[in-house]
Parts: C-alpha cells; structure tokens; sequence
C-alpha cells in the first residue's frame, strides 16, 4: 500500500510495533488508460490539514464518508463530521452516533455572542451582551459549568442599561434560543472525542448562525482540549461544504485548525464545491489535497495557490473527470497523483434524487391525481 501524506512515503506496514501506524484506505491508483493502479492510502497517524474540491455530484461528500468510514478503523483517533445536508447518517452502521447540534451557551466566547445574534458588538446592546455572557461565564466557574440561555435574559434584566437596551439583547437571546442548539446542560464538545467511533453533527435544517456556532464551539472546544491535554485520542474535524462556515462565526476558529491544529494534534478536513470561496489559508496550509473536477473559472484558480514548486504543469489540467476520480496533491513527498476513491461500505445519503425513483414513477401518474383535489375543488371547501 502505498500511504500518501507520510514524509518516508511509507507503507502502512508496522514499523516493529504492535499495531501499524493508523492509515486511510482511499482507493487505487488511476493509469493514464483509465485502468486501476496499485492500493493508495492516507496518513492518519500524524495530524493533517485536507482540503477536498470537486463540483457538485463529482465525490466530495463521498470521499469524506470514505475517510471517516477509514478513521473509524483507525486506533487512537477520533472522527467528528460536520453534515450540514443531513447525508452521512449512514455511519451509524459502523458504530457511528448521529448527535444532535447542541451545545453549552459558554461553549462560544462571550466576545463572539454579539456577532452571533446579529448584535454589533461596539454599540450599547452588543456590549451588554458580551458583558453580561463574560460575567455569567465567570461566575459559572472553570470547570466547564454554563449559564442557560434564559439565565442570561434574566441577568440582563438586573442590569442598569436602558429599557430598550435590555429589550433589544433579551430578544435577540431569545432568537438564539429558539435555535434549539443552545442547552447548559449539553455533554461537553469534547465528549465527541471520546471514542472512536464517528461522530456525526446533524446540521441539516439548524439556521446558518446556529450552525457556526456549532462548529466554532466544537473546532474550538477539540483543539483546546488537546492543548491542555484533556482529549487523548487525535481528532479529525471532517466539514462538509465548508464553504458555509468560513462565512460566519466559525471562521476563526477553522483557521487555527487550518494553521496551528496540527501541533497540538487536531486533523481538519474541509469539503466543498466551492474552493475559491475558501480563504486562501485553506489551500496553503493544507499538506493534502483532494481534487475532483471542477469547471468553474475561479475555483479552478483556487487550485493554481496549490501549484507549488515541486508540481510541474497546470494542475488543472490534470484533474480526472470521472465521479469518485481526484488528484492527490501530497506535500510531504511532494507528488500529486490520480486516484480513484473506493466504494463506500456503509450507505451514502448524497445520492441526487431521480425522477424514476419517485413514488409517481413507480405508480404511475394518474393515481396520483386522482387524490389531490384540484385548486377549483379545494376552494369550494372539497
Ligand atoms: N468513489 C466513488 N465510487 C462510487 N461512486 C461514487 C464515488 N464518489 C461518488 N460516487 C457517486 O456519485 C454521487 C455523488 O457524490 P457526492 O454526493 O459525494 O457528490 P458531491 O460532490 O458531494 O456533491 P454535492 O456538492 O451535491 O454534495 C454519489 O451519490 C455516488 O453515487
């Protein structure tokens, strides 16, 4: 097998130890003819920054599946995957746990609370929010204790500030309430890490605010978690469509994974379809990239600030077009190489739906009709 993302381009056999280093089977090699090389594999034994490009419907989420379905095989790691379309659940047959988003409302800094509910944090509300979630956080205690969302409506209450400033912060607390992604009582980010098994964040119908404080409080929460030794397993973050998340509150937090994670030992792994609306850290500190077609101008640029020195010729140029085909840019030994991503062993849930799978289709289309009244009949009360 031979391991990309290893600096001695290594095997995957054990090097005298017990168990061989911890490796993810990504698939075969692709020949110029089209035709399957030898057995490729990824380092997951170190820590690694990852991108993975392609257009819609080209294997992204697919190949993340791949590599979480690997990572669960793997020993002393642990695979966290953000699933903002709800497609990943099919882990759940490997020993994977679909959890809901939640999390502690001091899981997300209280200078971050004022961005988050659309607060401007230099104006009288958002500063009062952000005071009244730093006093309620230390109040609260070190050891991981957080204020309930209606506590800091009711601490904002017992301020001095204006009526309508305290009415101002009191709703849009409420509007993060109503998120549903905000309980005190939430098990801790880091218990996603607790095990090996993988770890799927449903985010699929939680509004884009919630989402990112999500994923800021869990990037955040994993990486901090190691650097005061609190996790012992090495978690890899896989975000699906991160695109999304570099927008919002989250975005500082997958930067530091993106440049400092892998010290400490935080993988991150960042899917989209959208390369060029990543921030250009994504490309430049990732030491591997996955890339299926992509077609469109400026994603396509995006991929000429991975063009480093040791690739000669366009990249572009070289990117396979089949579904589940990608090039793997590799920067420990510098090479860049066709392969075909393996086939899931658990099910995918990104399948594009078909017409001809539709119930209609199956049933044929008068059936149908005939139990839906007609807008005519509907409005005399049918
Ligand atoms: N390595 C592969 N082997 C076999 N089939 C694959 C592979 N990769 C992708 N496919 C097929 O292609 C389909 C589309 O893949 P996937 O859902 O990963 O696309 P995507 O690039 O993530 O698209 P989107 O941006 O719409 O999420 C899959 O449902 C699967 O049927």
């Amino acid at each position: 097998m031979n391991v990309l993302g290893r600096d001695d381009g290594g095997d995957g056999a054990s090097d005298g130890e017990d168990r061989p280093p911890a490796m993810v089977r990504l698939g075969t090699f692709l020949a110029r003819d089209g035709s399957d090389g030898a057995a490729v594999g990824i380092d997951a034994d170190s820590p690694h920054a990852a991108v993975v490009f392609g257009k819609r419907g080209t294997g992204k989420s697919y190949t993340l599946g791949v590599i979480a379905e690997e990572l669960a095989d793997a020993t002393g790691v642990a695979p966290v995957v953000v699933d903002p379309m709800g497609v990943f659940d099919g882990l759940t047959e490997i020993g994977g746990r679909v959890v809901e988003p939640v999390i502690r409302p001091a899981e997300v800094p209280a200078s971050v609370w004022p961005d988050l509910v659309g607060l401007d944090p230099t104006d009288g509300p958002g500063s009062l929010l952000w005071r009244v979630v730093a006093d309620a956080v230390e109040t609260a205690g070190n050891d991981g204790d957080s204020p309930s969302i209606e506590s800091l409506r009711w601490a904002v209450s017992e301020t001095d500030a204006p009526d309508r400033t305290r009415r101002a912060v009191r709703n849009h607390l409420r509007l993060a309430e109503s998120w549903g992604v905000f309980d005190a009582a939430a098990p801790p980010v880091t218990s996603f890490a607790a095990s090996g098994d993988p770890t799927v964040l449903d985010l699929s119908g939680v509004p884009e605010s919630a989402a990112g404080a999500v994923v800021r409080a869990v990037a955040r929460g994993l990486y901090d978690a190691r650097v005061n030794g609190t996790v012992d397993r090495l978690p890899w973050l896989l975000v699906d469509e991160a695109h999304a998340f570099f927008d919002g509150v989250a975005d500082p937090a997958l930067r530091t994974l993106l440049t400092r994670g892998r010290a400490p030992g935080v993988s991150i792994v960042c899917a989209t379809q959208r390369p060029s609306a990543l921030p250009a850290v994504a490309v430049s500190q990732s030491d591997l990239l996955v890339a299926h077609r992509l077609t469109a101008g400026p994603d396509v640029d995006a991929l000429a600030a991975a063009e480093a020195t040791y690739l000669s010729g366009d990249l572009a140029a070289r990117l396979p077009t089949g579904v589940g085909e990608a090039l793997v840019v590799d920067d420990a030994s510098e090479t860049a190489h066709a392969v075909r991503v393996r086939e899931r062993r658990t099910p995918h849930g990104g399948e594009n739906p078909r017409a001809s799978d539709t119930e209609a289709a199956r049933t044929g289309r008068s059936t149908e009709r005939a139990e839906q009244p007609t807008r005519a009949e509907r409005s005399r009360g049918r």
